[in-house]
């Protein structure tokens, strides 16, 4: 069963968002994608946010680029955790979806991330850090994967 779901307004969005799903399978963390847009599926999104707990959901993931409402209103129609992925658009190299993504009013938290494949990546790691707080086995994952991460720095630089 997924705990974590992985969404994004655009199939565009899949280049950056799947660095997330790259890390979730990497730690043995089961997840489900989803194209949903509160711009243009608004209705998908509603239905998504209002559920996702009831499946059994525990973390989502949101990534948006742009005009980035989608993490933001997500997290407005559940109580579960939302991480913001902002993906980097043409126009304004990301900031405008970094900045949306950001800038909640107080009471609707969004964790946000960096802007792009850093972004994704860390939300993944992000979201197996929370679960990891109630599963000892992940725990043990996560940890033997930044060990690995830290013996794989190089001391010399050439
Ligand atoms: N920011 C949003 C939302 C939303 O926030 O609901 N829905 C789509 N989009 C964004 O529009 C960008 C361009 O989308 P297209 O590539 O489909 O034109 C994508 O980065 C998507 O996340």
């Amino acid at each position: 069963m997924a705990l974590v779901g992985i969404i994004m307004g655009s199939t565009s969005d899949w280049e950056t968002m799947r660095h997330a799903a790259e890390a979730l399978d990497t730690l043995g963390v089961a997840y489900e994608t989803k194209v949903v847009s509160a711009h243009r599926t608004p209705q998908r999104l509603y239905d998504y946010a209002t559920t996702a707990a009831d499946r059994g959901l525990k973390v989502i993931i949101a990534g948006a680029g742009g005009a980035a409402h989608l993490p933001g209103m997500a997290a407005s129609m559940t109580h579960l955790p939302v991480l913001g992925v902002p993906v980097e658009s043409k126009a304004l190299k990301g900031m405008d979806s970094l900045l949306s993504i950001a800038q909640m009013p107080g009471g609707i938290p969004v964790g946000t991330l960096a802007i792009g494949k850093p972004g994704a990546i860390n939300a993944g790691l992000l979201a197996a850090a929370i679960l990891a707080t109630s599963d000892d086995a992940l725990a043990t994952r996560l940890k033997a994967w930044r060990t690995a991460q830290t013996d794989a720095v190089a001391t010399d630089p050439a």
